[in-house]
């Protein structure tokens, strides 16, 4: 059908000057565009067995339909669960990608591996934000079983131990709403274990700062309320900065895009930062957790704080070379997560 629908694109272009003559002349007969399909052949990628053959795919077929005619043959392996690459020690090839402009014959192999369950993006941000959310109101609330049962459902005389509850609970509203309403996120899936540890590291990181935050006997900051309010405006100033930041790297992509481009600083002057690093996202969140350790002075903060720049300076570093790689112009001013220094 593809085929006669560009034939016929192809003799109304010829036809047009012709319509002058007064005696229309006997078309030519069309000449038949002649398909080249390919054969794709998908291969496992650590036994090297042959699971299937398809002998006649379109060349403009996506990695994605290629998927797709597996899994008619592979129930359990749907399009999310697998990989497929060109090269057995090669990168995984994007589902947007087309057969013909693969760097292959008409005879294709592709080396499949299974990704393991999968869960949504959403599925994965949506649990490891509210666990934290609900996990220190209990704290709060002073629920039976957690502290001594003549403080049960007490409130602290801790002015700070309020505004650490305010301050932790908005941020994991933020990110539950930025989940849901700024970010476009490009991968479908992502791998279940995922879920385990993220949602390992945030829940246990949550009632460990809870506990302490929220303990009847905790010690307000050394320095005072100079200290508190410190911390207060970083975690305020930075709050508004990662969200800055969201805004602009959603507003780098349209709707449904999976396109990544540099980022670059907008009218709002929290995205300068872009001038500086490649991720100011994680660098505002570092100075978030930053100010929320200075407000509460609490071990187990800390701790958290320490991880997630981590973990952060990981993913940073990895975002950062990605982009001198791919783009020749990319900003060399730029360090990954800390200004002049990582
Ligand atoms: C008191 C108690 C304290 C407890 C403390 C515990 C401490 C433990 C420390 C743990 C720290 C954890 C910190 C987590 C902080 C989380 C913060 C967040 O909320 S961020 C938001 C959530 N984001 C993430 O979780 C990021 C997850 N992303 C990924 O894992 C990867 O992007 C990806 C695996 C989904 C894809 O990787 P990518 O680099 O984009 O793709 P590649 O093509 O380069 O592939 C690399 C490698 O991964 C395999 N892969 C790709 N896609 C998948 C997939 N969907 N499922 C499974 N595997 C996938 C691919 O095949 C490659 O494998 P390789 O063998 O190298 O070929
Ligand atoms: N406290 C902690 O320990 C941690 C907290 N976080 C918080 O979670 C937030 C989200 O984290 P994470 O998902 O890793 O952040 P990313 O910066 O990887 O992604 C955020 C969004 O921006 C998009 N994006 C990123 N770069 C580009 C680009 N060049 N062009 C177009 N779109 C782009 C991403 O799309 P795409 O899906 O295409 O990548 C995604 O939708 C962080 O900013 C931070 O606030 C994150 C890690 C640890």
């Amino acid at each position: 059908m593809d085929v006669l629908a560009l034939e016929a694109k192809t003799g109304n272009a010829g036809d047009s000057d012709k319509k002058s003559s007064s005696r229309p002349k006997p078309k030519p007969p069309k000449k038949a565009k002649r398909i080249v399909y390919f054969e794709v052949e998908i291969v496992d990628l650590k036994t090297k067995e042959k699971l299937l053959l398809l002998d006649k795919v379109e060349p403009t077929a996506t990695v994605l339909d290629i998927k797709a005619l597996f899994h008619k043959s592979y129930p359990k392996w749907y399009p999310a669960r697998q990989s497929l690459r060109l090269d057995a020690k090669g990168k995984c090839l994007r589902d947007e990608e087309i057969l013909q402009t693969l760097p292959v014959g008409t005879t294709a192999s592709f080396y499949f591996s299974d990704l393991g369950p999968q869960l949504t993006w959403g599925t994965v941000f949506l649990t490891e934000c509210v666990g934290p959310l609900i996990i220190y109101l209990m704290f709060y609330f002073h629920l039976p079983f957690i502290y001594s049962p003549k403080y049960d459902f007490t409130s602290s005389k801790h002015w700070v131990v309020h505004l650490a509850c305010m301050c932790h609970s908005f941020h994991y509203i933020k990110r539950i709403l930025e989940t849901m309403f700024v970010h476009r996120i490009s991968h479908g899936t992502m791998p279940l274990r995922n879920i385990f540890k993220n949602c390992g590291y945030y829940w246990c990181t949550a009632a460990w700062m809870a506990y302490y935050i929220n303990h009847p006997l905790y010690t307000t900051p050394y320095y005072g309320q100079q200290q508190v309010n410190t911390g207060l405006y970083i975690f305020l100033f930075c709050q508004v900065g990662n969200f800055s930041i969201h805004v602009a790297l959603r507003n780098l992509k349209q709707p449904g895009s999976k396109t990544k481009k540099i980022p670059y600083p907008t009218k709002n002057p929290f995205t300068w930062m872009f001038w500086l690093v490649s991720c100011p996202n994680y660098t505002y969140e570092l100075g978030t957790w930053i100010g929320f350790t200075l407000m509460t002075q609490c071990v187990p903060v800390a701790f958290f704080t320490i991880v997630g720049f981590i973990q952060m300076t990981v993913w940073a570093k990895g975002k950062h070379y990605g982009y001198l790689k791919e783009y020749r112009d990319y900003p060399t001013l730029r360090s990954s997560i800390l200004p002049f220094i990582l």
